[in-house]
């Protein structure tokens, strides 16, 4: 049996006239955080219903561990997920919460003090749910994901709405869940976030599988690495680098953004024609470039750009 992997094979939901998930085929591993991308309604959040067992697929599979989330026995100690932190009852304490989701799992009630600890809850374990902070009603969502101690956990979008220090804790959470040979799946639309939290990245669109692949691939693949340049007589600059074959694109701060020629090749050609340099920076492509490159023939919602 694989453990601690998801695998979905030609996974496709649809409701009505709209395919949400269309055909996806994707393994993911234990050991790394794996990022899950895509614009909104690409079908993150019906791909993450499915591996829970919460919508069924119209065609095709996805298992966990092996098997149906519906053929798993103790479904907390194999998967654990925060869907929506704001789903719990407003009137339960987070103690009770935790507590009745122990009981239905047959988990012994010592995991509940040892979560609320472990998601700093300990001190408002007793208060009611429904006055938590949204940071607060994450880390209680986190908290239930982590009590049956599961091999494989999913986050869907966990640190929206959070300050830098609920950022800066889930993300070494997830960091220290996958050190731990755990699987972990976490959507955002934060592509900074990501690169820093993940290793691995699978990337959607309209219900299609755009990318499998390492976060450093991804980027490469996505570069297009540019030159930015900053030259006394830019125009004369610009209009030399186009001759020699280069793209340059001239900023309204006065850039020009060069791509097709090295900057060692910008710097020689600059001192052969007598250009003074104030800048020759070399830039790598981020992480959301490379995303609005795969994507861009894909969102659904765009907004008109304003005049
Ligand atoms: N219960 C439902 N009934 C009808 N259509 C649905 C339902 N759930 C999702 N959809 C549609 O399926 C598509 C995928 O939605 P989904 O919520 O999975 O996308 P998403 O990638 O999670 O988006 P977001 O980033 O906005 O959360 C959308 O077109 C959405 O309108």
């Amino acid at each position: 049996m694989d453990t601690h992997v998801i695998e979905a094979r030609g996974l496709s939901k649809r409701y009505g006239a709209t395919t949400a998930v269309d055909r996806l085929d994707f393994r993911v591993e234990p050991g790394r955080v794996t990022g899950f991308l895509g614009p909104n309604g690409a079908g993150k959040s019906t791909t993450m219903r499915m591996i829970l067992g919460l919508d069924l697929p119209t065609s095709g599979s996805v298992l966990v561990n092996g098997r149906d989330y519906q053929g798993i026995v103790w479904p907390l100690h194999e998967i654990g997920a925060l869907l929506d932190a704001r789903a719990v009852h407003p009137g339960r304490t987070a103690y009770r919460h935790l507590h009745s989701l122990a009981a239905a799992n047959g988990i012994p009630r010592p995991r509940v003090d040892a979560v609320l600890e472990q998601v700093g809850l300990t001190s408002v374990a007793h208060r009611r749910v429904g006055g938590f902070s949204l940071g607060m009603s994450q880390r209680l969502g986190i908290a239930g994901a982590l009590l049956g101690d599961p091999g494989i956990l999913l986050f869907d979008e966990p640190v929206n709405g959070l300050d830098p220090d609920g950022i800066l804790w889930i993300r070494t959470l997830m960091r220290s869940l996958a050190a731990e040979g755990r699987t972990v799946l976490v959507s955002s639309h934060l592509m900074s976030e990501m690169a820093l939290t993940a290793d691995h990245l699978l990337v959607i669109g309209e219900g299609r599988l755009l990318a499998d692949t390492s976060l450093d691939e991804l980027i490469a693949r996505g570069a297009g690495d540019r030159v930015e340049v900053r030259a006394v007589e830019r125009a004369r600059l610009a209009a030399e680098l186009r001759e020699v074959g280069a793209e340059v694109t001239l900023e309204p701060d006065g850039t020009l953004q060069v791509t097709g020629v090295g900057s060692a090749a910008i710097g020689e050609l600059a001192a052969a024609r007598g250009h003074v340099l104030h800048q020759l920076r070399d830039v790598t492509s981020s992480l959301e470039e490379a995303y609005f490159r795969l994507t861009e023939g894909s969102v659904v919602y765009r907004a008109p750009v304003p005049a």
